[in-house]
């Protein structure tokens, strides 16, 4: 048994009622431990609306919502927490807008040392990658496997996988040591569905 687990990231267009019922199939189709709303270059209300829909369906089954980008909209709305690139509102500014409770993740790309920087600050968890060419956005850099294997051997803070992951490549990444595959297309868009994708991920984690 691994001690990877998922963490899904919702697809970059939603209509947050329909989606919110293949959500709850996903999510009551095997483990996840957290589930990231992206919705880039959207209005606040339209941020609101798919947080008042999703954020139940995911916290009523004890999967942790978390926000991209805005740290303010994140405590605003009562999120578990909120991730933060490296053009987004710098670490400290976001920890003390959402406080100590709550998460924050930092992007890292392939960076030991932002990685390195983020840990020491505070993060709750640093992501890395790409590891697999992506469609869902244009990736800043590609990461390779053993800047993670070598995150997961030295340091105790929690690590993420990002990127092109698909059930057919994630294997490698659990081995390396992920602590979670930060997962979009893979799962919302997988041949047999996303309840089935949740399923399969789960069976490479046992
Ligand atoms: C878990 C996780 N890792 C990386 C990202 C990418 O964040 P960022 O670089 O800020 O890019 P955008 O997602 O904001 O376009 C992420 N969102 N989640
Ligand atoms: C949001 C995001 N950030 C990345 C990074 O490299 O930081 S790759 C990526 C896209 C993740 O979606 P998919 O699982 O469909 O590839
Ligand atoms: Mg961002």
């Amino acid at each position: 048994m691994t001690d990877t687990r998922l963490y899904l990231i919702t697809p970059p267009k939603l209509d947050p009622k329909p989606f919110g019922e293949t959500l709850k199939s996903a999510l009551d189709a095997g483990d996840v431990a957290s589930l990231q709303l992206r919705l880039k270059d959207v209005p606040e209300e339209d941020i609101a609306r798919a947080v008042d829909v999703l954020m139940p369906i995911a916290q009523s089954r004890d999967v942790a919502f978390l926000l991209n980008d805005r740290p303010d909209l994140a405590a605003k709305f009562g999120c578990d927490g909120v991730h933060i690139g490296q053009e987004d509102t710098p670490y400290a500014e976001a920890r003390a807008i959402v406080g100590p409770e709550r998460i924050v993740g930092v992007t890292c790309h392939d960076s030991r040392h932002l990685a390195m920087e983020a840990g020491e600050a505070g993060a709750d968890y640093v992501a890395f990658g790409a590891f697999y060419p992506t469609t869902t956005k244009e990736p800043k850099t590609r990461c390779e496997i053993d800047v993670l294997s070598w995150w997961a051997e030295v340091m105790v803070v929690p690590c993420v996988a990002i990127g092109g992951i698909t059930v057919a490549n994630a294997l490698p990444l659990v081995q390396a040591g992920a602590d979670f595959l930060a997962v979009s297309s893979g799962v919302w868009d997988y041949t047999d569905g996303p309840a089935a994708a949740v399923k399969a991920f789960n069976k490479l984690f046992k």
